[in-house]
């Protein structure tokens, strides 16, 4: 009989975070198709922003030293006008948002601030400060300097930057190959008859939408068999997958066979066991070039289990360069008790900036119905025993969980 290992929840997603296997592979997306997607190569800048100097406002545009003087206006500048420098003494001109600016004025007033506006000349108000509502060349990104660093997870801002390149495609990672698998005597797929004994399938297609979320596309591969050799032959066959999901058969009862299994296909346990509620048997390792994440059989503790321990490990897998879950401050809205001795992770709702446990945390890792009435997770140290009412905590948002930075912090 296997004995679980203690690892702590800390210790476990660390090992998995240093010992995954980075995707190699690059492919070419267009940048309608990037979104998600991880830069694999640094880019630099390659058109300075703004590339010419230009207004911000609709106005006119003057020597600073004319403040408050009333000036003629030499000419009307508009946006994608190329204007020569020509005033002469007194002059100003009159110009458009993103309009160039000619070198001959440095500051800019809008329209409205301005009195005595005619066709002909403009009266300046006075104290308008040297450089105002002026874009210089360069000032936002200077040719030659880093735009995106490769691992960069890409967001709207970043297509939108990539776009002001005159960029129209990005190398990034190719997508990780996952299967997601089942096993259990008992299950039934949610397509076939299940009998009364007989339980449908949640996990996989949990998992899968759970992937989904976080930008992972997964296959499902089946359910694995009943017995010892065919299920070491199905192992076998995963080979091409850069990571295999299980949930079920891998804690220590009999009919659990699916760690030696695994075992005979060459696994490399990194850890089986981690000392958290729930989610106590769930093991991680490597075989061959692929990625082993064996989940709990019981709902709960797999879905929790692939968000807290699973999905920071794709993200750094596909070449994320730093990845953590995202943390917001909250209060404990109600007193709280736990066990101890275990890590412990605890659903909950958002009221107001305070946390209210799912249930009073009263509800088993076999349910699914506690995580459809949540939108946060907490999870408590070993040590913590008590957290009375008003108490300062972080939670996890379940469905925005991640969180991408410069720094190396995990957590
Ligand atoms: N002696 C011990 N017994 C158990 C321990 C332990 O440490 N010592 N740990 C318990 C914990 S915690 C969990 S979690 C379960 C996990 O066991 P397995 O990963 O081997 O999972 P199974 O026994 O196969 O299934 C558990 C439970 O989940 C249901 N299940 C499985 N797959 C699915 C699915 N695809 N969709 C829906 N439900 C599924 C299954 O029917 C069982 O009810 O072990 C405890 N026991
Ligand atoms: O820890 Mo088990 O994973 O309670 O459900």
């Amino acid at each position: 009989m296997v004995k679980l290992d203690t690892l702590s929840l800390k210790e476990a997603l660390g090992l998995a975070l240093e010992n995954a296997p980075l995707k190699r592979e690059r492919e070419i997306v267009t940048l309608d198709r990037a979104l998600g997607r991880i830069l694999a190569q640094e880019v630099k800048v390659r058109k300075n922003l703004p590339s010419f100097d230009n207004s911000a406002m609709d106005g006119f545009a003057f020597r600073y030293g004319d403040g408050g003087k009333r000036l003629r206006i030499a000419a009307t500048i508009f946006a994608g006008d190329r204007p020569e420098a020509i005033l002469e003494e007194g002059e100003c001109y009159r110009i458009m948002t993103g309009a160039q600016v000619p070198a001959d004025a440095d500051t800019i007033v809008p329209i409205e601030k301005c009195s005595d506006v005619t066709d002909e000349a403009v009266t300046i108000p006075e104290g308008i400060k040297r450089g105002s509502n002026l874009r210089k060349r360069g000032e936002e990104l200077d040719v030659g300097t880093t735009l995106l660093e490769a691992g960069t997870v890409l967001e709207p801002s970043h297509i939108a930057l990539l776009s002001s390149q005159g960029l129209m495609a990005a190398e990034v990672t190719a997508p990780l190959r996952i299967a997601v698998l089942s096993s259990g005597d008992e299950i039934r797929e949610p397509w076939e008859e299940a009998e009364e004994d007989e339980i449908y399938n949640a996990n996989a297609f949990g998992i899968i939408a759970l992937l989904q979320r976080y930008g992972f596309a997964a296959e499902y591969h089946g359910r694995i068999p009943d017995d010892r050799e065919s299920t070491v032959a199905m192992l076998g066959e995963l080979k091409r997958y850069d990571v295999i999901f299980t949930s079920g058969g891998i804690s220590t009862g009999e009919a659990d066979f699916l760690y030696e299994a695994f075992l005979a296909n060459g696994l490399e346990p990194l850890f089986h066991g981690v000392n958290v509620k729930p989610g106590r048997p769930t093991m991680m390792g490597r075989m061959g070039r692929s990625f082993v994440m064996a989940m709990p059989g019981n709902p709960l503790a797999t879905m929790l289990n692939i968000l807290v321990l699973a999905i920071p490990v794709l993200f750094r897998m596909q070449g994320a360069r730093s990845v953590r879950h995202r943390r917001f401050s909250a209060a404990m809205g109600e007193v709280l008790k736990l066990r101890g001795g275990r890590s412990e992770m605890v659903l909950g709702r958002m009221r107001e900036g305070r946390f209210f446990p799912t249930r009073g945390n009263r509800y088993g890792s076999g349910m699914l119905t506690p995580l459809a009435e949540s939108d946060v997770l907490a999870i408590f140290g070993e040590e913590v025993r008590e957290l009375p009412e008003g108490t300062s905590i972080e939670v996890i948002p379940l469905w925005d969980a991640v969180e991408f930075r410069n720094d190396s912090q995990e957590g």
